[in-house]
């Protein structure tokens, strides 16, 4: 599975712990981040982490892209709620492209860990399918 990782500054520590406590089922797909947050990764955990460009200068957009190409199967992404970011319009162009395309979203820790251990469990295994299938009816987008 494709796996993108993204961080605002104050939960970057929190991403920190996220892929230092489930290393052992990060390892066994592809991470892709935004640049700030995919160094940290890799630094901390050793995980290899393919890092687009920072945030605000246009990471967010660089994973849309793999997103709108159908190259993305689940997106983690700790935004801080409490603090305004320049890139804003970025953020919310990010997270509304995994609405269209039915795309796996964590916007906090909680639901993160549900998902990284659903995928664990192969609750995402469906997403193999939707790359095989495109009559699939549940989560896949005919975009
Ligand atoms: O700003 C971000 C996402 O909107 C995160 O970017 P960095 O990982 O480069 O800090």
């Amino acid at each position: 599975m494709k796996i993108a990782l993204i961080a605002h500054d104050r939960k970057k520590e929190l991403m920190m712990k996220l892929a230092e406590a489930y290393k052992h089922i990060f390892e066994k797909h592809e991470l892709f981040a935004t640049g700030t947050t995919g160094l940290l990764i890799h630094k901390n955990t050793g995980l290899a982490v393919h890092c687009f460009k920072s945030g605000p200068l246009g990471g967010d957009q660089q994973i849309g892209a793999m997103i709108s190409d159908d190259k993305m199967d689940l997106v983690i992404f700790l935004r801080d709620p409490l603090a305004a970011q320049p890139h804003e319009p970025d953020v919310t162009a990010l997270i509304r492209l995994c609405d269209v395309y039915e795309i796996p979203l964590a916007t906090n820790i909680g639901t993160a860990e549900v998902l990284v251990r659903g995928l664990e469990i192969g609750l995402l295994d469906f997403r193999e399918v939707v790359h095989e299938n495109e009559n699939t009816p549940l989560g896949y987008s005919t975009k």
